[in-house]
């Protein structure tokens, strides 16, 4: 029995975990769990099938209506209250399924308390890939992606050497807006660009999908998981998301791994792994699958992309500072505050006017950054 604990358990990753979870009570244990305020009934249902040791809420509005009706469950709050549940002293898989820069210290704080992580908040790997590649090998223990992609690249590169890779392919769906030119996007609106042509998935990478800053998000996720120069990680355009991801050896043969999408076949390999367990999704069907079609990445069409491998070759805190104005300028999208070209020229500016970089900046420094650079965009 594997004890679970889950941060963002209210979001989409998070309630995907949790369906996983209940198909294997023998494998499975939910002994931690976050839970934010989208619906309080949907979380008590949650916590009355699985009975948490530690549950973290995002605030205290309602922790006492919680503790009445749990009372032998702990309860924490607040940024916190994530570090409590991420050290709670008790061995276990910790799942990140946080959005944004909030998931780094938790992150890190498992890791430091012998935590193995299955990590969907892929921010963690763009700000502090370095140090966390660090403290995994120092503290022995796992990190495994559940990004659709970086999963897949995970399971082809099982049993293979390092050495005899020649490159890996992320593939892109293309978002939502991938057969716009870009002169139509002056007129596109919040609700266009939540449409993601093939995944359910939160708001904010959702936004992300549309500007093709997930992808530039994943080329550095995939730098620091898989320990691989930016010139041998390569995009291309996939608009079924039906192969997730590739990798093609020195001999030129290539290994993908296919699957409908649906991100509870990551999600358990990323708790069973390196298992495969039964799945009662959709099987894959070739002959009725049709035509997989590929086209070249247009790093014109998609400047955010072309942003992201440049900004991982800088590296230091540039990462930081590309993910920190990025994930303001969504927020500000969202909040109906800016269209959506005004978020390429908000995280291109602020990376172009960045002239503060350290090469290999401590965790406080990236802290730091992120919160200035956060606080600074869109003022
Ligand atoms: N969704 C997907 O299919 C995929 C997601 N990912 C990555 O996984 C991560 C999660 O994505 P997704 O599930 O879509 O996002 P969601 O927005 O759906 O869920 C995010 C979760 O984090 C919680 N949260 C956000 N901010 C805070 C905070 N400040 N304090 C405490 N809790 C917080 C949310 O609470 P609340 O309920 O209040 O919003 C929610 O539980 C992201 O990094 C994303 O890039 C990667 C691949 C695929
Ligand atoms: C499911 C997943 O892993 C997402 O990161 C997905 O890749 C988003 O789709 P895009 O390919 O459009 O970015
Ligand atoms: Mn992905």
């Amino acid at each position: 029995m594997k004890n679970i604990f889950l941060l963002g358990g209210s979001g989409s990753i998070g309630l995907q975990t949790l369906h996983v979870i209940e198909q294997y009570p023998e494998d499975f244990k939910l002994v931690g769990i976050s839970l934010g305020n989208r619906n309080h009934a949907s979380n008590e249902l949650i916590l009355t099938k699985h009975q948490p040791l530690i549950v973290c809420l995002k605030d205290d509005s309602r922790l006492g209506v919680y503790q009445n009706l749990f009372p032998n469950t702990e309860f924490v709050v607040g940024d916190e209250g994530l570090l409590s549940l991420a050290t709670y002293p008790m061995d276990g898989l910790l799942v990140n399924a946080l959005m944004g820069s909030v998931g780094l210290l938790p992150t890190i704080k498992a890791i430091e308390s012998k935590k193995n992580i299955a990590l969907a908040n892929k921010e963690t790997l763009v700000m502090a890939g370095d140090l966390i590649r660090k403290w995994v090998n120092q503290y022995g223990v796992k990190l495994i992606p559940i990004d659709s992609e970086h999963n897949a690249i995970l399971q082809a590169l099982l049993g293979e050497d390092k050495d005899d890779i020649q490159s890996i392919t992320i593939t892109a769906s293309g978002g939502a807006f991938r057969d716009l030119p870009r002169e139509a996007l002056v007129q596109v609106t919040k609700g266009d660009a939540l449409k993601h042509p093939n995944w359910q998935m939160g708001a904010k990478i959702t936004i992300d999908s549309a500007t093709m800053m997930n992808k530039g998000l994943e080329v550095i996720e995939a730098h620091h998981l898989f320990e691989l120069p930016y010139n041998q990680i390569k995009t291309v355009i996939h608009k079924e998301s039906i192969i997730h991801g590739m990798v093609t050896f020195k001999d030129e043969s290539t290994k993908a791994i296919l699957g409908y999408p649906d991100m509870r076949m990551p999600i358990l390999y990323a708790l069973s792994y390196p298992r495969h367990l039964n799945l009662q999704i959709k099987p894959l069907d070739l002959e009725t699958l049709g035509t997989l079609t590929f086209k070249p990445m247009d790093f014109e069409r998609f400047p955010l992309l072309k942003l992201a491998y440049k900004v991982g070759e800088l590296g230091g805190l540039y990462p930081t500072v590309m993910n920190a104005a990025n994930e303001k300028a969504v927020a500000l999208f969202l909040n109906n505050d800016i269209t959506f070209l005004e978020i390429e020229k908000l995280v291109i500016d602020t990376v172009e006017h960045f002239k503060d970089n350290i090469e290999s900046p401590s965790l406080e420094d990236i802290l730091r950054c992120n919160h200035e650079i956060y606080e600074k965009v869109g003022k």
